[in-house]
């Protein structure tokens, strides 16, 4: 992927993370809000040759899908002064030249009765994107992310921490997509250990 470098020239900036960024952001920032965006659902439609994936075996990773109806929840982070050119450098490696996403500024709004929405810069991988796996079954994104893994680490471990995170700090939101994934591959998990 060509870098994308973004100067925003800003002194302060919000972050939205919807996957791994939010339970390894990796980068300085003041503060952090759980909160949601509008218009986007969160999918393990994109594919990870690099951080939880190979050439031969990509792995599953999270991206948004535009959908009028829909929301996902995640944490947006607070950058300022050199944390702002800090993180976007590091998001630029991290996201866009070994993930394949862009950037796009969203309304995030944070949770809690009566938060007036911030704008926010999120990172999204489109259909177009050479790494776009698109849709399938929870049972055959369940078995590829059981059995991947990248130099990050494994894809189990990205899947269960976003899962863990859903738990914990959005219990009232009910991501089917998500635990329906989550069900299938530790399913699969079990009879890979079982049968060594
Ligand atoms: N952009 C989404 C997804 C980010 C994401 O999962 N990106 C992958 C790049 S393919 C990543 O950073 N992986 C690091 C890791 O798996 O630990 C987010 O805001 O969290």
């Amino acid at each position: 992927m060509k870098p994308q470098h973004i100067t925003t020239g800003k002194t302060s900036l919000w972050i939205f993370g919807y996957g791994s960024l939010v339970w390894k952001p990796d980068f300085k920032y003041r503060r952090s809000q759980v909160g949601y965006i509008q218009g986007y659902k969160r999918r393990f439609w994109h594919g990870d040759n690099f951080h939880r994936g190979s050439d031969v075996l990509p792995g599953r990773v999270v991206t948004l899908i535009e959908d009028d109806d829909a929301s996902t929840w995640g944490v947006a982070f607070e950058v300022t002064g050199s944390q702002v050119e800090e993180s976007l450098k590091y998001l630029n490696v991290r996201e866009t030249v070994c993930g394949g996403y862009i950037t796009k500024m969203v309304d995030f709004f944070p949770e809690g009765e009566n938060q007036p929405p911030v704008q926010a810069l999120v990172y999204i991988a489109t259909s177009d994107n050479a790494l776009y796996l698109g849709p399938a079954s929870p049972e055959m994104i369940g078995i590829q992310i059981a059995v991947c893994r990248g130099k990050t680490g494994h894809n189990l471990e990205y899947l269960l921490r976003l899962a863990e995170f859903m738990r914990n700090s959005c219990p009232h939101v009910e991501d089917h997509h998500l635990f329906s994934i989550e069900k299938a591959a530790l399913t699969v998990t079990s009879y890979l250990l079982a049968a060594q």
